[in-house]
Formats: structure tokens, sequence, C-alpha cells
């Protein structure tokens, strides 16, 4: 339809002169995030990555074992090796042009696709250095080969001249890179000494080869202005640095370096370090060909399963059956692990590879990792039983939090701290659960004692709530009282309320059958009126008919909710012996476990009274109690009406 309404203009404008071809690397400055995943400040620190991956590359495939990376004063970085430089003669395929100007100035050129100039490479979309080419305001590549030293200069990817002849290096070989990122790009960020910092020494670690020395003319106060990096130890000293002197269940961490033959027949290999720790939350840090992927990936997914294995095999031989409950989430929680692994071809997802995609590197990785942990959990009895034992008791944690969850479903009520006071039933369905509110000292004795413990939960509410009950609705909220309240109800306060949430099926005011506790009800019917009043609409909240006078008769007792129904007792009489003995409750803690239960709590035997609303009633104004009764329960319940002049003097 829409087509139809499109002139002849509109559609004559789109010819194929508006189909666009960017040229060059003109795409990557329109689309920066595609290449670097953003112009924000991780796409910024994603440029030295880019450039010192390069070097990292030159010093894997074993052509260099040294890297400077320099922070200047004002923000451009260098970063040199000393390997074999970026070929210079000019490309077979544009003779008019070096290979380097190629390189830089063309996506997709690169020494990394066949695996010839680099077996294990991070780099292989021959993308890399031609974006930050094109992102700079200004780029200077120097090249030491043949002891000479070339250079190009240029200037958000655009060649300010052909690569010249600079002097004479009998001594050095190598690439030096200098780049300022562009502002046009990425705005006011700025290159983080701390940030710069700590990538370049955990390359260090990733790759005991390569000493990089570090240099920053910018200083946070925080971060060494200069510093060497080299880490024979690898990464079972990586782990234990950032772990940071946390305690661990085995004293030096699992860990190793084991090289296979990788794909198409090309050596690789992966190291790893793992330790467990009661003390902080678990983390992995992976790496492919030195390239942090912090998405993980297929190496990941190896490491953990082999772990998994080899902890369920363990359980099994040291008889230890909780072990197979155990599950990878047990393992990541307290798990501290870094893996690092070194393939050919690698395949990322996206430019700033955050995960690791080739399917191979799993089973690589599986493989190697699991024969070593079987022979370190049999050599090192202790720490395996400390490990086991700490994972079992996670494996627990779990199954026990996930049938709270299941329980919650089902009861369809929400996992909340739940206050202190409430004395709670077992049920976990909430059919047929109800909640008593009870007047403070009257909640003890009897009533925890003439409940039934499996369905119905006491909670005690103390005095004080009834300063608060007729104040403004956003007092509410902070009072305690009534944050025990909603908790123990499981619901929000005001328009947060849902009726869903409810803990409980019936909601039972229980108050003493004097003139305070009609004013606590009164009180209480208001709240849940005017905060929870879909509680009232869908019929949940209901009130206790404690009896107001006992009637005794020899063996016979009779139980009296007014003044009128005693009054026609003692005229008919209660079919005793002897005299009628009349006593009035104060309260229901006069009552006994058994004439509570009997005449309030025992749903075969009790009085309830549902609370409802009486729509009739005109306007906001009428007596709200009455409202709140509606008709029909007939007002029988007449200390409520007597002393609804509590209600009155309400702020409603
Ligand atoms: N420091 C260096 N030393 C030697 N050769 C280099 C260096 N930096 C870049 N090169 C060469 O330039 C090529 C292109 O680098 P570029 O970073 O653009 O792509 P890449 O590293 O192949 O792949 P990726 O896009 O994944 O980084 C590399 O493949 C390599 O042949
Ligand atoms: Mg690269
Ligand atoms: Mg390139």
């Amino acid at each position: 339809m829409a087509n139809d309404l499109l002139t002849e203009t509109q559609t004559q404008d789109y010819d194929a002169s508006s189909i666009e071809v960017l040229e060059g690397l003109e795409p990557v400055r329109k689309r920066p995030g595609m290449y670097i995943g953003g112009t924000d400040e991780r796409a910024l620190h994603h440029m030295v990555a880019e450039v010192l991956d390069n070097s990292m590359d030159e010093a894997v495939a074993g052509f260099a074992n040294r890297i400077e990376v320099e922070l200047h004063e004002d923000y451009s970085v260098t970063i040199r090796d000393n390997g074999r430089g970026i070929p210079v003669d000019p490309h077979p395929k544009f003779p008019d042009k070096s290979a380097l100007e190629v390189i830089l100035c063309t996506l997709h050129a690169g020494g990394k696709f066949s695996g010839k100039a680099y077996q294990t490479s991070g780099g292989l979309h021959g993308v890399g250095a031609s974006v930050v080419n094109a992102l700079s305001d200004l780029m200077v590549v120097q090249v030491a080969r043949n002891k000479e030293v070339f250079e190009q200069r240029f200037s958000r990817g655009i060649p300010q001249g052909p690569v010249e002849k600079v002097g004479t290096a009998p001594n050095r070989r190598g690439t030096t890179v200098t780049f300022h990122a562009d502002e046009q790009i990425f705005g006011k960020h700025r290159f983080k000494p701390a940030r710069l910092f700590n990538s370049i020494r955990s390359k260090a670690y990733l790759f005991s080869g390569v000493e990089i020395r570090w240099k920053t003319a910018i200083d946070d106060g925080e971060t060494p202005t200069e510093a060497t990096f080299h880490f024979p130890g690898g990464l079972s000293d990586y782990l234990k640095e950032t772990m940071n002197g946390s305690s661990t269940y085995a004293d030096q961490p699992f860990a190793g370096t084991v090289e296979f033959q990788g794909r198409f027949g090309v050596p690789g290999k992966v190291e790893w370090a793992i330790n467990w720790t009661p003390s902080r939350d678990g983390f992995i840090q992976s790496y492919c060909n030195t390239v942090p992927t912090p998405e993980g990936g297929t190496h990941v997914a190896g490491f953990w399963s082999a772990v998994l294995k080899g902890i369920k095999a363990y359980g099994e031989l040291v008889n230890n059956k909780k072990a197979t409950s155990i599950t990878r989430d047990d393992l990541i929680t307290g798990g501290c692990a870094l893996v690092s692994c070194f393939i050919s071809e690698p395949e990322f997802v996206g430019q700033t590879k955050d995960r690791l995609a080739t399917v191979e590197a799993q089973r690589l990785v599986e493989n190697a990792v699991r024969d070593h942990f079987d022979n370190w959990l049999a050599a090192d009895t202790k720490s395996a039983g400390a490990i086991l034992d700490f994972l079992v008791l996670r494996a627990e944690e779990r199954l026990r939090r996930r049938q709270e969850k299941e329980t919650q479903r089902k009861t369809a009520t929400k996992r909340l701290r739940l206050p202190g006071k409430l004395v709670d039933c077992s049920a976990t369905n909430r059919a047929g659960t109800e909640l008593f509110i009870v007047e403070g000292d009257s909640a003890g004795g009897s009533a925890k004692m003439a409940r039934n413990r499996k369905t119905q939960a006491l909670l005690p509410l103390r005095g004080k709530i009834l300063n608060v009950l007729g104040a403004a609705s956003s007092k509410l909220g902070s009072n305690a009282e009534i944050n025990d309240l909603t908790q123990a109800l499981g619901v929000g306060l005001g328009t947060k309320f849902n009726v869903d949430d409810l803990r409980y099926d019936k909601i039972i005011i229980m108050t003493d059958a004097d003139v305070d506790g009609a004013h606590i009800a009164a009180l209480l019917m208001t709240f849940f009126f005017t905060q929870m009043r879909p509680m009232i609409d869908a019929g949940h909240l209901y009130l206790a008919c404690p009896p107001l006078f006992r009637l005794t008769q020899g063996a016979k007792r009779v139980y009296c909710i007014d003044e009128i129904e005693k009054n026609e007792h003692l005229e008919k009489g209660i079919g005793g012996k002897g005299k009628i003995d009349v006593s009035r409750f104060k309260g229901l803690g006069e009552m006994d476990a058994k004439d509570l239960k009997e005449t309030t709590m025992d749903p075969a035997s009790r009085v309830l009274i549902r609370v409802t609303i009486d729509e009739d009633e005109p306007g906001e104004t009428g007596d709200l109690v009455e409202r709140l009764m509606g008709k029909k329960p007939e007002m029988r319940f007449q200390y409520i009406q007597e002393n609804a002049k509590f209600v009155e003097e309400l702020d409603v």
C-alpha cells in the first residue's frame, strides 16, 4: 500500500547513481563501529591492541622478542618491535605501491591468510593496521629492514607521500608504528595509562618469549611511568597476581602447557591456570593467539568440559556420590581461571575478536587439559579433596536455590526477606494457607500453640503501628512495622501492590475483642483499603471473630461473640449443672490454646468474616468500616461497629 503512495520523482531519485561504493578506507571512517566496535573509550584502546597484536604475532611466530609501547604527551602512541619489519618492496599486484602502503591503505591486505608467514597469529583479517590508519589523523610507520630505515606517513588513511628511505640501521630491524587517534572519530576520549598498562602486561604473561617495555609521559599518579614485563612463569604467575592473595583451595594452581598437532597439521598449544577460592567470585579470562576473548568461545567450552569431567571422575574414584550433581556453573563460582590457546587460522566473532568460534578448539583444549587434570588431582589429594568438597557444596547450594525458586513459582510468591518475627507456616503451596495478623502480646503462647503449623502463619504487630497506619502513604514505606507486614504478605506497597504476589490465601486480622483490638482492626482494614485494595476485592481479607465471653457451667463451655449472644445463653441456659460462670476475655492472650483454636482459628469450628467493600455506599466519606464490611456481614460483628468512631478520626 505504501508503495502506491510513492511519487514518480521519488522513484526516479533512487537510481544507479544513488548506489555508492565506498573506496579505500572510507567505509572505516563512515562506520567505525563495524571495525573496532564503536567510537568510545573501549574502541579507542582497541586501536592500540590492533597494532600491538601485530607485533605480538611477529613475536609468537618467533621473529621478535622485544616490544616497546610508549604513550606520549600528546596522547599519540608508539609501538615498536624487533621483528622482520613490514615489507616495503613494491607489491606484485600494485607495482607502483609498496607492500607497506597496500597493507595500511587497503582492507583485507595481510600476510596471515595462508599461514605461510605466520602460523598461529592473532591477526587474520588483514584489517587491523589499516583500520587504525583510517581512524588516526596522523600515522607514521618506520621499517628497519636490510640495514635500512624506511618511513611513510599517513593522515586519515591517506598517504602523505611515498615510502622513503630515511636512514641506515646496521644493528636494528623491526617495525615502529606511531599514531594519533582522530578526534573527529573519538571525540574527547583519551587513552588511560592504567588501561594500556594492564592489557600490555597481560600480553607479556601470555607469551613468555617476549619482553615488553612500557613508558608513559602521561602520569595518572598510579600507573608506573616505566616498566619492563617478562614473565617466564606464564599464566600460573599471572593467576597468582590476578587473585591477589585470595586464599585458595590448592596451594599451587592447576596449571600447564600442552602442545598439540592442530588444524591443518600446524602445531598449536594451550596454556592454562586455575584455582578455587572461597573469598571472591570466580572469573575466566581467555585468549586465543594472545587476543583477549572476553566472551569466551570454543576454547573456554573445551576447558570447562575437561575440568568438569575430571572432577566428576575424581568424585567417583573417591566414592563421593554427590560429585555427580556438579555442573559447569558450580565450577565457575569461585573458580578463577586463565586459558590461552594458540591455533592456526582461528575464527573469531567480529573484528574486535570477542569470542572464538573455531570448532576444533573445543576438542583440542579439552583433550589437552583432561589428562593433566586427572594426574594433578591424583597427585595432590589434599587439594583435590578440598576442591571437590567446595564444588559439592556449590552444587548443593545451587540445587537448594532452584528448589526454592520452583516452590516460589508454584506458590506464585516472590523470594523476599521475611521479617524475623513472622511465624511462618510450612506449606510450600499458597493454596489453603492463612496469615493471622495479631496484636503483639497475644501472638505468643496460645496462638502459636493453637495454629496448624502447616497452613497457619502468625505475624505479631506492635502497638507502634497505630501511629502510622493512618499516615500519608508516602510515610508508610519507611515504617518498620509496615515493611514487616508487606514483606510477610510478599507484596509491594501502594501502586506496586500485586495481588498475585500474596504469599497466603487468607489474610486474617485477629485482634483482641476489646476497644483497642477493634481500633487496630479498623486501622488495618483502612490500610488495606487504601494501599492494597485489590486484596480485598479478590476476597483475601478476613476478620477473625474471637469470642468476648466464655460461659462455664460444670463441664459445659460456651463461647459468646458478643453481649447479645451472652444474654441469650444466660436466658436459655447452657445445659450444665450449677451456677453459670461468666468470664470476659480481655484479650486473646487470656484464652488457652484450646479455646483459641476451637473458637477462632480452627477452620472447622471458627467464625470468620470476609471483608468486602460495599460499592453501594456513595462516596469516599461514608463510614469506612461499614463500607468495608459490606452490607451483609450484618454488623453482627458488633465490636467493630461499636468502635467505628475511631475510624472517623482517620485522615483517609
Ligand atoms: N609489526 C609487524 N611486523 C611485521 N609485519 C606486520 C606488522 N604489522 C603488520 N604486519 C603485516 O601487515 C599485515 C596486515 O596487518 P593487519 O593488522 O592489517 O592485518 P592482520 O594482522 O593480517 O589481520 P587482523 O585484521 O586480524 O589484524 C599483517 O598480516 C602482516 O603481514
Ligand atoms: Mg593485525
Ligand atoms: Mg590491513
